[in-house]
């Protein structure tokens, strides 16, 4: 059996982001025609019509490659992951943004790299190596900094980005993290690493360029900002 590649795109108005990225994944897995692969969209009931978008690439590119498991209204990011898995058959899973921001052309090397060192996670990384960030302005520059900060000399995962959400894992593994994790936002990202380092998985770091949004908004408001710091303290005084 190859090894197959199941992408969790958690989607809110993302309609014009959504075409563009499938047709490069598609494009991606086509130059490797030794994994196989299949994209499960989770859209939270988006009212700018994403689904009706997503329909129309199972009819493009086959009910085999991708697959829409909606939910019922904006239910969060973290829990979005959650809701993803149950439909995996895939025995790895990327998780990425479905705006753009993460090249799905970066995608062999984070297979290729876990192959290397057998990792249980490879986790994209813009803060070490030739990572980077395009497109954000200062502010937004420094409350990703600032996040990513706080939690690593609070909780020291010895993770270099603890908030992106490029990330691939194998299956077995994302499932029982998921398991202990408590964040629905997207807090949800490093509370995964923390866990993660708790259980003794292995992790390695693949430095991407993450490229600010073209189409849409940032979904990131000031309650995500402080659910996060809640979850910063609520993992200090447990694990
Ligand atoms: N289904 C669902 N999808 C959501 C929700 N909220 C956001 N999304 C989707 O999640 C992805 C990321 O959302 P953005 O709103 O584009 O996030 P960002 O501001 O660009 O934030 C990026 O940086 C953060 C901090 O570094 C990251 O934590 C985040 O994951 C992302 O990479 C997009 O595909 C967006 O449609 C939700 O409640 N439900
Ligand atoms: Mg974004």
């Amino acid at each position: 059996m190859p090894d197959k590649y199941s992408i969790i795109l958690p989607t809110y108005n993302e309609r014009k982001n959504l075409p563009i990225l499938v047709y490069l994944i598609d494009k991606t897995f086509k130059q490797h025609p030794e994994y196989d692969w299949e994209v499960i969209i989770v859209d939270d009931a988006s009212p700018d019509g994403t689904q009706e978008v997503a329909k129309e690439l199972i009819k493009i590119f086959g009910s085999d490659h991708i697959q829409l498991k909606p939910r019922a209204g904006k239910l969060g990011l973290g829990t979005a992951y959650i809701h993803g898995l149950q439909f995996v058959t895939g025995n790895f899973v990327i998780i990425m943004d479905a705006d753009f921001s993460h090249h799905p052309e970066a995608i062999p090397q984070f297979c290729k790299l876990q192959k290397e060192g057998d990792y249980d996670i490879v986790t994209g990384t813009r803060y070490a190596g030739d990572g980077g960030v395009y497109g954000w302005d200062l502010k937004r520059k420094l409350v990703s900094r600032g996040a990513n900060f706080l939690a690593s000399t609070l909780l020291r995962p010895n993770v270099s980005d603890l908030t992106g959400s490029f990330r691939l894992y194998k299956k077995n593994v994302l499932a029982k993290i998921i398991l202990e994790t408590k964040s629905k936002g997207y807090v949800f990202q490093m509370e995964m690493m923390v866990r993660a380092r708790a259980l003794g998985f292995t992790i390695a770091e693949q430095p991407i360029a993450f490229v600010d949004r073209v189409y849409g908004e940032s979904k990131l408001g000031g309650d995500e900002i402080v659910g996060y710091l809640k979850g910063v303290w609520n993992l200090f005084i447990s694990v």
